[in-house]
């Protein structure tokens, strides 16, 4: 039997208390920013998971030295090797995140040239990255598409640029932050995306020395300065965990404390959670606090969202967040405007005993992108459904952590197969569960 295999007793409440640590979103993009600092940086409360093994890997290949620091958690980058650094074996990373699109800028800035293979992540929808392209080019870069990858040089270096993005993108904000702070002159995003973990790389440049401003109306200017240095920071947690480990004690008729959960990233999460019917407790100690997310008993209730950029409710806070929705009492509309394609999972659960409709149309809101595009982006979840025991396959992350919470709320023993795709988001995901009194099992 494939080691890729848990196999998950479900039926049993969910109880105890798990922790989360620093943002897979936000730690996976610090670790890019170190290679424009001039000195080494430190990051505390690192996750152990996948992602940020696969950045490690790939700031070695350029030169960046990465070494563990005395505390748990703690890692140092000295990036003082990137220009002498061989770059031979880059394309063993083609397929493995979406990180390293990011490099452009910081690898331009240091070398002038740069090569990027082809990007991984979850397959969600099409995750076209013409608005990085296109702010490059104007940037100053040449880009060059082959079949291995992307070959960008700037022969003129980069200034700075006047931006509008169509859709406030995270990566393409990332993108333009990452590439303006050293770019000669200023430059003005709008329609930028303004998630928290935008706000926290911001945080970390300008801890480097990057000036950034962010306007009202997500207006984000910056003025390019010559040299930046090193940084020491914290992360902020990861708030789609967080939210992961609340939606299981929902489906399971739990309780989960969630130390290092904060309360301001997930204020859109803790609004619906309320509405159905959840329960929750937030412990303010900068120390040691947390929140705690329980079912307190009797029927939940449906509800009617939509997933949005920040600071609308999370696309990647949806898959977990539905498997609770099938134990809700009625119909529940959700409608999802940021990927055209991430209501695949839902079949998986209906197999499992769960009513779960997907249509075209943009149901229960306002009219989207993708409305008479012909993908299905809006489902309507009848409950409370009976959920029985299966064999699953987990497509991508979020997704499969969905497929593992209705496993656990499901009666009986289900097989879930390639349940290391888990461990590129959540950290010690197995050791947690049997915290909270899962019975799991490779
Ligand atoms: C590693 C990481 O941080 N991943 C997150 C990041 O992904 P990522 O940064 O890839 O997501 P984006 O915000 O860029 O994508 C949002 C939408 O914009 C579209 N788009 C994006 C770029 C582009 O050049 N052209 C274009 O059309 C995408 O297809 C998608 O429909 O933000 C998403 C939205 O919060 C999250 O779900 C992902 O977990
Ligand atoms: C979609 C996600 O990640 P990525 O962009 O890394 O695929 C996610 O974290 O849910």
């Amino acid at each position: 039997m494939s080691d890729d295999v848990l196999i998950v007793s479900g039926g049993s409440p969910l109880k105890g208390e798990v922790r989360v640590r620093g943002a897979k979103n936000l730690v996976s993009k610090a670790m890019v920013a170190t290679v424009l600092g001039e000195s080494p940086s430190t990051m505390y409360d690192v996750p152990r998971i996948r992602d940020v093994e696969i950045v490690r890997g790939l700031l070695e290949l350029h030169g960046v030295k990465v070494t563990n620091g005395a505390l748990d958690g703690e890692l140092r980058f000295d990036p003082s090797n990137v220009e002498r650094a061989g770059v031979d074996e880059i394309n063993v990373h083609a397929g493995s995140s979406r990180i390293p699109i990011l490099l452009c800028g910081p690898l331009l800035h240091r070398l002038g040239h740069a090569f990027i293979p082809d990007l991984g992540g979850c397959h969600i929808g099409p995750r076209p990255i013409d608005y990085h392209l296109e702010a490059l080019r104007r940037f100053g870069a040449v880009v060059d598409k082959t079949p291995e990858g992307l070959h960008l040089s700037a022969p003129d270096g980069l200034h700075g640029i006047k931006y509008e993005l169509d859709y406030p993108s995270v990566g393409a904000t990332e993108q333009i932050l990452l590439t303006a702070v050293l770019a000669e002159g200023v430059t003005e995003l709008s329609n930028a995306a303004v998630e928290p973990e935008i706000i926290d790389l911001i945080c970390i440049l300008q801890k480097m020395g990057a000036i950034i401003k962010v306007h009202t109306n997500r207006v984000i200017e910056i003025q390019g300065v010559p040299r930046l240095g090193g940084f020491s920071h914290r992360p902020i947690p990861d708030r789609i965990e967080a939210a992961s480990w609340a939606s299981a004690a929902l489906a399971t008729k739990g309780d989960i404390t969630v130390k290092g959960a904060r309360q301001a990233d997930m204020t859109t999460y803790l609004n619906v959670f309320r509405s159905i019917g959840g329960e929750f407790e937030i412990d303010d100690n900068p120390v040691d606090g947390g929140i705690r997310f329980w079912h307190p008993g009797g029927d939940l209730r449906p509800v009617a969202l939509e997933t949005d950029v920040h600071p609308g409710f999370m696309t990647d806070w949806q898959q977990p967040l539905v498997v609770a929705l099938t134990q809700a009492n009625g119909l529940s509309v959700v409608h999802e405007t940021v990927y055209e394609k991430r209501f695949g999972y839902t079949s998986a659960l209906n197999q499992m005993g769960a009513h779960i409709q997907v249509f075209q149309d943009c149901l229960g809101g306002t009219p989207c992108r993708f409305g008479r595009m012909g993908f299905r982006h809006s489902a309507v979840i009848a409950g409370p459904a009976k959920l029985h025991a299966t064999d699953l396959v987990i497509p991508d992350l979020r997704a499969g952590f969905s497929h593992l919470i209705a496993a656990l709320a499901a009666e009986g023993t289900s097989r879930v197969h390639g349940v290391d795709l888990i461990n590129r988001g959540y950290e010690d995901f197995e050791a947690k569960l049997a915290n909270l009194g899962a019975t799991v099992s490779r």
